[in-house]
């Protein structure tokens, strides 16, 4: 396994297979590139299954073992559980969605290998959730759920973003995954950095109490060293990647943008690497550049001042 130069072992990629989506989510970050999601429509830039595969076999090499597939949409892909199916065996398959193909979808993907998904979901209110997502859907996504936990996706998780939108939701999603075998909760922390929109906000802190009282058990995952709260039959993880130093510290994922691009940090555009057309051979030199450039976002390529804002260091400005 490659390790870059402040001791992060990379096991995993996070490949986003298309910024096409069929919702319009009120905080998408779209994976670090911004709002460049048309609904439907088709796109010539994505990487063809090939490509992916390609990829995917260089970095099995390296002794990666977990590959996430995201998005956009990634269920707008039409040639999903064909990626999955030639994902190499050695590597754990997951993917996040926003669950409205998984009806009829589910169990195919489960045949061709994935292991687990996560299916963004915010609020148990219809209401609510059209107003985040801009869509329709709740009913369809809800039968979206049902239908990953039929096909033995396990464990299904439930993203939801803690935000201004979501903050009185919280409760019941909690209680939701307490009395629903099979579920998870990830309570996201809003990222503000890439929406623009601050006065969103929520504390996340107020929820790790919130938790720390409510759970019978409490455990740290060895990924970004996120707390797990275990309640009742269900457990519930924070994702705070926000001026989190520790998060970072323990980041061990490159990402794949759709058009091919690797990239070390969600948040950083300054280090895209196009593979293109690239040769294996290429590919893998590609790779270990991306992983030798790695810096922990927060901590490294963003310090404190002495008002503790967070600034970017001066190594890497005009860098
Ligand atoms: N800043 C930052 N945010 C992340 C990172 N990983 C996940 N997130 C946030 O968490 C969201 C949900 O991630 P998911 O795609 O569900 O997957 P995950 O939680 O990272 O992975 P698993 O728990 O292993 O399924 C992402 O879209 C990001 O908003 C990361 O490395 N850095
Ligand atoms: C970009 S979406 C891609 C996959 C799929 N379309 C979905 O919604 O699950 C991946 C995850 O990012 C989360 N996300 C998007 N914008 C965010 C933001 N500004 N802050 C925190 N999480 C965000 C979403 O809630 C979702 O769980
Ligand atoms: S469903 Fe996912 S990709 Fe689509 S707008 Fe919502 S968060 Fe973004
Ligand atoms: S370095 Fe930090 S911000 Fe960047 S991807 Fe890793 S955890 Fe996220």
């Amino acid at each position: 396994m490659l390790v870059d130069d402040f001791g992060r072992e990379v096991s995993g990629v996070r490949i986003s297979l298309t910024d096409r989506c069929n919702f319009d989510c009120v905080y998408c970050h779209n994976e670090g590139l911004g709002d460049t999601r048309g609904p439907m429509e088709p796109s010539d830039d994505e990487m063809s299954t090939d490509d992916v595969v390609r990829f995917l076999e260089v970095v099995e090499e390296f002794g990666v073992e977990k590959v996430k597939f995201t998005g956009g949409e990634p269920m707008l892909r039409q040639d999903l559980a064909e990626i999955i199916r030639r994902t190499p065996e050695s590597m754990e398959s997951s993917l996040t969605t926003n669950g409205t193909f998984l009806p009829g979808r589910a169990e195919d993907l489960k045949e061709a290998g994935l292991s687990r998904v996560n299916v963004s979901q915010d609020a148990l209110d219809p209401e609510a959730f059209a107003e985040i997502t801009k869509s329709g859907a709740y009913d369809n996504v809800l039968e979206g759920v049902q239908a990953a936990l039929d096909a033995g996706l396990d464990p299904v998780k439930l993203n939801m973003v803690v935000f201004e939108h979501t903050a009185g939701y919280v409760e019941e999603m909690v209680d939701h995954v307490a009395e629903n075998p099979g579920l998870q909760l990830q309570l996201i922390e809003y990222m503000p950095e890439l929406t623009g929109r601050p006065e969103w906000n929520i504390d996340i802190q107020r929820v790790h109490d919130w938790l720390e009282g409510k759970a019978d058990r409490v455990e740290m995952r060895e990924m970004h060293h996120r707390r797990r709260y275990y309640v009742g039959q269900g457990m519930v993880e924070i994702v705070d990647p926000v001026e989190n130093e520790d998060f970072c510290a323990n980041c061990h994922r490159v990402r794949v943008t759709h058009e091919g691009y690797l990239k070390g940090c969600l948040n950083r555009n300054d280090d895209l690497r196009p593979m293109g057309q690239m040769t294996r051979g290429e590919i893998r030199e590609a790779y270990r550049e991306t992983v030798a450039n790695r810096v922990p976002y927060y901590g490294e390529y963003l310090v404190q001042d002495e008002d503790d804002e967070w600034v970017i260091n001066e190594k890497y400005i005009g860098a």
